[in-house]
Formats: C-alpha cells, structure tokens, sequence
C-alpha cells in the first residue's frame, strides 16, 4: 500500500504561514502566495532518485493522421495500423494530427483555464474535492496525500456519454460555480462532446491494429463515462526539486492530451526519461492501464511524468476515456493463446478508479497493487 494513503488531517492555513507541527497542520497550495517565497516547502521535494533531469533526449513519436486513417484507403490504414501496433507495443504514446477538433475550441479550454485557476483561492474552493472522490478543485492534494505533492492545480469532472447524461459537465460547473459559469460549463461540455468522438474514432484504430476489428473497442466505449481534467501549473522557484504531476502510469484507459506550448510532458522509455515536444495541432494520446489489460498486456500503458519551471505557468487538458463503471474489463477471446496467456483478472473500471481514489496513489505499479489486491476484497 502507498504511504501515502489518504490522510485526515482537516485544519487549514495559507502555506506562508503553516506551521508543521506535532498534529501536522495540512499544507494549502496557494500559487497566488506561494511564488513570493524563495524556498518551498519539504513536503513539495521529491527524493533524489526522482528529481527532474537536466538534459533529456527527444521521444519522438509517429504523427497519426486520423480523417487519413477514416478515409478507407486501405494502405493508408495499414500504414496507420502499423505505426500505431510499432508505438502501443512499445511505449504506448502516439500523435493524432488532422483530428478535424475545431482549434478555437481548443484555444478557448485553455483561454477558460487561465481564468478560473487566475481566481482567488476561495472562489475556486468552491467545487472543492472532497477526500475519496474523483471531481472537484483539489491544490496539490495537500490533505490527501502527505509527501510528494505534486506543484499543480487541478480541477476534474464526469462527461458521460450516454443520452441522459447529455449535459452532465455544464450542471456540474452551474452546481459548483452558479449561474456566471454558465458559458464556462458549455464550453466544457463542448470540449468533452469533441473528445469522446475523438476517442471512439481513436478505439476504431487501436481494435484495427489489433486485428479484433474496428467495431469491438469503439462498441465497447461507446457509453464511456469519463474524466475531464485540466492541470494547471504555477511557475515553481525550485523546478529542479519539484514535479507537476510524479512518475505514474494511467490507470484509466486512454488519455488524449493538449499541452500548451511550454513543455513539460517526460516519459520513460529505454530506461530513460524522454521529453514529448509540444504541437499545437496534436493531441499527445496515450495507452492506459484498463486499455493494457483489455488488450491482455499487448499494448503498454508507460511511465510518465510532468516536470515545471520557474518562468511560465503550463496547462494540460486531460481527456481520460473510461468504460462504463460497471462494465467487465476482460480481453477479447482472439488476444488470448497459448503464447499470450492471461495477464490480468477480469475488474470493473469502479472497482480500479475507488482503489486509486481511495487506497493507493497511482504510480507505476498501480496494475499490480490493483491485480493482488482485487481477490482480497471479493468476500
Ligand atoms: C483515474 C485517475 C486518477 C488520476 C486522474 C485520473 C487518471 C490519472 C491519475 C493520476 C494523474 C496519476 C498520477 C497521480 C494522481 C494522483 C495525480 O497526480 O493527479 C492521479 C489522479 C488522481 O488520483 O487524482
Ligand atoms: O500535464 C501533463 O503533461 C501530463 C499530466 C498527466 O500525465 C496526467 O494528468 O495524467
Ligand atoms: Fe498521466
């Protein structure tokens, strides 16, 4: 179990003037107070053998053309499909370009980032996550985690799929935010709408390069009920000691990315950390950890981390596609012989999401803590 484990300790102070004492008064991440100070505070350092690398060699990854891709040619799909199986087999990160997302939607998500993390402190607490839950405001999980906290901001939210759930993001922001969020929450649910048909096109072309066919993984996702989540992170005085986001693997199943163009995404690959160049016309996607186990370890969910600096802020959209909570995560018959034999049980993305909200930190062995965990609970 992660040391880490979710704490209660519950007293709040702005961190200018927290003192850590006997009954450890839990942090606040206040970036609005924080960047007058020249040193951060320990529980904001990583151990040695985590800290950011200086110099880091490129990973550079194949460019995927997706409406090329959907245009039937059949040796532009089994070029496509080729690159595709080379990457996910490997490290599990391409590029998608010619997506067809409107780039003004794009540029609004992140122009509607700066102005809610730009609030007051209070403002944002508004949708304040609560301990055990996966949506809301959370300020460097200061009170849910208790070292190793991650120098960024974030604020998560549900986007179902199915029909009845069609305004699930724009309620969610009008319940937490009120009524002047009105046109924030539509824009999100925009976003939201774009990228889950992103990702059904996305789950056509992982299910053909797999040889299941187009169909299985898109059917599969159709009702998906993901996290949306945008990552906002301050200028850091000490960028060489801190991390934005630490060293994990997704647990979720893909993850379509838009970084600014400030740089910061790292991932790990022969045995080194690798940076990902920032394109405004790409989506950075990735293989997550359910995705991995549907494909029965074919394809890879990889390490990867956000590094920060100590001039700009960054930000990150974080589309993380998820099957519906009930849904029996258990790879298709065909990606199971004789040479690939199992490698996970079956679970549902409930049971993998409440064990990473509520008793284990993801990192890089979340899928392994998860698999010897699961048959404990079953009574
Ligand atoms: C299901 C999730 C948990 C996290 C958000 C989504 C997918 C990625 C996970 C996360 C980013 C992995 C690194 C650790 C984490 C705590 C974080 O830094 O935000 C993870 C998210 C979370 O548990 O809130
Ligand atoms: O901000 C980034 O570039 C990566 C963030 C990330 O890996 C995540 O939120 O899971
Ligand atoms: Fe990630």
């Amino acid at each position: 179990m992660s040391s880490d484990c979710c704490n209660n300790s519950s007293y709040y102070m702005p961190m200018s003037t927290t003192k850590i004492n006997e009954n450890r008064q839990s942090l606040v991440f206040d970036a609005a107070l924080l960047q007058f100070q020249t040193s951060i505070p320990s529980e904001f350092v990583w151990p040695d053998h985590e800290k950011p690398s200086p110099e880091l060699p490129e990973l550079v990854i194949p460019p995927i053309d997706l409406q090329g891709f959907l245009s039937g040619d059949h040796l532009v799909i089994a070029k496509t499909s080729h690159l595709v199986n080379e990457a996910c087999m490997k490290h599990g990160f391409f590029l998608v370009v010619n997506h067809g997302i409107d780039s003004k939607l794009i540029s609004k998500a992140h122009d509607y980032m700066d102005f809610f993390f730009g609030m007051q402190l209070s403002q944002k607490q508004k949708a304040q996550r609560k301990l055990g839950d996966h949506c809301g405001y959370a300020s460097s999980f200061t009170g849910r985690f208790s070292s190793k906290l991650p120098w960024k901001e974030t604020l998560s939210f549900r986007y179902c799929a199915e029909a009845k759930s069609s305004n699930i993001v724009e309620e969610y922001i009008l319940n937490k935010m009120g009524e002047d969020f009105r046109q924030f929450g539509e824009l999100y649910q925009e976003y939201c709408e774009a990228m889950s048909h992103l990702s059904l096109a996305i789950m056509e072309l992982l299910g053909t390069s797999l040889g299941v066919g187009g169909e299985y993984f898109r059917e599969f996702f159709e009702e998906n009920d993901s996290i949306m989540r945008l990552n906002y992170y301050p200028p850091c005085q000490k960028p060489d000691l801190a991390l934005g986001t630490g060293p994990h693997c997704d647990p979720t199943s893909l993850t379509i990315l838009h970084q600014d163009q400030v740089g910061g995404l790292q991932v790990f690959v022969d045995e080194q950390w690798q940076f990902i160049r920032p394109n405004p016309e790409a989506f950075v996607v990735n293989i997550g950890d359910t995705f991995m186990a549907l494909s029965n370890g074919i394809y890879k969910s990889c390490l990867h981390r956000a590094v920060v600096n100590n001039r700009k802020v960054r930000k990150s959209l974080a589309f993380f596609l998820c099957p519906k909570m009930d849904k029996i995560v258990t790879p298709p018959t065909t990606l199971i012989d004789a040479k690939h034999p199992r490698l996970y049980p079956d679970f549902t993305w409930h049971n993998l999401l409440e064990f990473t909200q509520k008793y284990y930190r993801a990192d890089m062995q979340t899928l392994k803590a998860f698999s010897d965990w699961l048959p404990k609970q079953i009574k």
